[in-house]
């Protein structure tokens, strides 16, 4: 029996039904946990005991089914009316209730808790909300929220080039200047004390209006470093004043988001979208999601009630364009999330239509953000054309692996990974209680793994790109709470995906692309927490070993010596050149300055 059978719709479906739990409407993953916060707790199905103590998802339901709550909106509606025009680029939003009157003032009992204004040219900020805030950020010590670990102040140590002209100094704590009060709250409740380096540059640099590429290792917070200094100008500013609709929309509302983050997958996104709500929580900014895979009408009444930070996969996004629903008119910052990974996966034609083909104002009247841990040449020439005068900031080397992350080898011929497999899944669960991702080439691969893992009675799951939404969903929930301590995956959940207590990455098939063996292990190892990865090394994957042996160097780990004998062989023998992608996609600097060893 394959995954596909068990796990495609209608398997899902039969299975539902003989549990006989009761069907509601499809919620997307990042209305969840609003939802569960809103909704009475019903009573999960008793799992199965197993070897390791977990239960499995494909015996229980999604938690998370059921009705569609408005993120804890109480059914009030809201307006989102801008005054028009006004010419001068910050506008006004009007709002018609619910909001405090003044920046300090507590909202009255029927005011709404958690939500702010922009009001007469001022931040009007929201009372606190507690069961939102326990939502958003969860409790001291909550499981389901990353914790910095011991190595989190060594990512000091690590280098830092930022090149460009007039490079503004990195600041070196959170505080108020540079960051909006407000903000500076809200990094407190998410307990950060201290900004990333990445952080320290970001935030100087995007509030001096420049342009910047970021480059930083995997799980060394990125994400804030283009959220933070974004929500803290959009605070102090203020929205934009929206453009007289042009002929044809007169009388339909769209959104029209000051903020527009593009990322490659629909996991993703909704992780961005979770994060925009940490950080805009009680302001005037409305953070909104939209992603393939999800019923589009739902997503179009969420963004009508607001949707000032929007984070978006590009396909979705261009739909939602062309039904009128946006307009991108407003942008005042664009953030290219992954954009690397955006290419390999041949969104260019969308993410040009959407940058360069609609109403976005030009690369002078934005501000562009672009970020990932590799940056390989095509994705450095994109910038030629998005980009204006930017920094180019590298925290470590371009695509080097965080030291943070033990990166152990195995020598496995293809039919012996099985075996070898079980047994390291053997002799890690006495170690940890951690969980662990394992990725595999193909779809076929995954659920053909996960089918023998369960078979030889391990709690694991799958994720790839043929399951429908609601099973990627459900595959990333019960590995997430545990239920699930195993999951096996293709590249779709390699990149940007930040799920806490993973302690162990396997690369049961090693990728052809080193940038995506940098980005599938940078799932351990994160925010200063250490992990491990374990690679299965056979002679079909001589195509990356110089560049892993390199990589290995670099990051102090210790190089079996027949990887060292491949890499030699491969060096020589001709067979690694011409293959794969050559050397070190990432390998280079900022090629305005000629970096990079001349790869290109
Ligand atoms: N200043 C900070 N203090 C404490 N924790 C932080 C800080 N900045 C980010 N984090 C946490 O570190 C984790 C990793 O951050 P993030 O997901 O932004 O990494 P990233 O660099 O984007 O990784 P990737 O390259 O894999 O996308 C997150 O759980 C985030 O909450």
């Amino acid at each position: 029996m394959t995954n596909a059978l068990v796990n495609g719709n209608t398997g899902l479906e039969s299975r539902f039904d003989s549990m006989n739990l009761s069907r509601s409407a499809y919620v997307p993953p990042h209305m969840r946990s609003s939802q569960r916060a809103a909704s009475s707790p019903s009573p999960s199905p008793s799992p199965a005991p197993s070897r390791n103590g977990w239960n499995d998802s494909r015996g229980g339901a999604p938690s998370s089914r059921g009705g569609f709550s408005d993120r804890g909106r109480g059914g009030n509606s809201f307006t989102n009316n801008r005054v028009a025009g006004g010419g001068q680029g910050w506008g006004e939003r009007s709002t018609s209730q619910n909001w405090s009157a003044s920046p300090r003032e507590q909202p009255k009992d029927n005011q709404m808790f958690g939500y702010g204004a922009w009001k007469d040219g001022q931040h009007v900020v929201g009372g606190r909300n507690m069961r939102m805030e326990k939502e958003i950020y969860g409790e001291a010590d909550d499981p389901s929220k990353q914790h910095t670990g011991i190595n989190f102040e060594k990512y000091d140590d690590i280098p830092v080039e930022a090149t460009g002209a007039d490079v503004p100094d990195p600041v070196t704590s959170f505080t108020s200047p540079p960051l909006d009060p407000v903000l500076l709250e809200n990094i407190g409740y998410a307990r950060y004390t201290i900004p990333t380096p990445v952080q320290k540059y970001s935030i100087p640099i995007v509030a001096n209006g420049r342009d910047l590429m970021a480059c930083a290792q995997t799980g060394s917070g990125k994400t804030g470093g283009f959220l933070f200094p974004i929500l803290s100008a959009s605070f102090t500013m203020g929205p934009r004043a929206i453009p007289s609709e042009p002929n044809g929309y007169g009388g339909r509302r769209r959104a029209t988001p000051t903020a527009l983050i593009l990322a490659p997958t629909r996991e993703l996104v909704s992780q961005i979208h979770d994060e925009a709500r940490k950080f805009a929580y009680r302001s005037w900014v409305r953070p909104a999601v939209v992603y393939g895979g999800a019923d589009i009408s739902q997503q179009i009444r969420l963004i009508e009630r607001g949707c000032d930070l929007l984070t978006a996969t590009p396909g979705r996004l261009v739909d939602l364009i062309e039904r009128g629903k946006i307009s991108l008119a407003n942008i005042k910052y664009l953030v290219l999330d992954e954009a690397d990974r955006m290419l390999d996966m041949g969104f260019e034609p969308q993410i040009r239509r959407i940058v360069e083909g609609e109403d976005m104002p030009g690369v002078h009247d934005r501000q562009t953000l672009m970020f990932s841990a590799t940056f390989p040449r095509d994705i450095q020439m994109l910038a030629k054309d998005f980009l204006k005068d930017y920094v180019f900031l590298s925290v470590g080397r371009v695509g080097s692996t965080s030291e943070n992350i033990t990166q152990k080898f195995e020598y496995v011929e293809d039919n012996d990974k099985r075996s070898v497999l079980l047994d390291i899944l053997n002799s890690h669960s006495n170690e940890s209680l951690g969980l662990t991702l394992i990725f595999v080439e193909t779809k076929r691969m995954a659920d053909m793994l996960s089918d023998f893992l369960i078979q030889n009675q391990w709690h694991a799951t799958s994720i790839h790109g043929d399951r429908t939404q609601r099973e990627r969903e459900t595959a990333l929930q019960t590995f997430r709470n545990g239920q699930t301590p195993i999951m096996v995956a293709t590249a779709v959940a390699a990149r940007g995906l930040d799920i806490p207590n993973v302690t162990h990455v396997v690369n049961y098939d090693l990728p052809s692309d080193i940038d995506d063996y940098v980005h599938r292990i940078g799932r351990t190892g994160r925010a200063g927490n250490t992990g491990v990865s374990t690679a299965f090394y056979n002679k079909n994957n001589k195509n990356i070993v110089k560049e892993l042996v390199e990589l290995l160097r670099e990051a102090n780990q210790e190089i079996p010596g027949w990887l060292e004998v491949s890499a030699h062989e491969a060096s020589f023998g001709g067979s690694f050149r011409g293959r794969g992608r050559g050397r070190g996609r990432s390998g280079g600097r900022d090629y305005r300055t000629g970096g990079g060893g001349g790869w290109w």
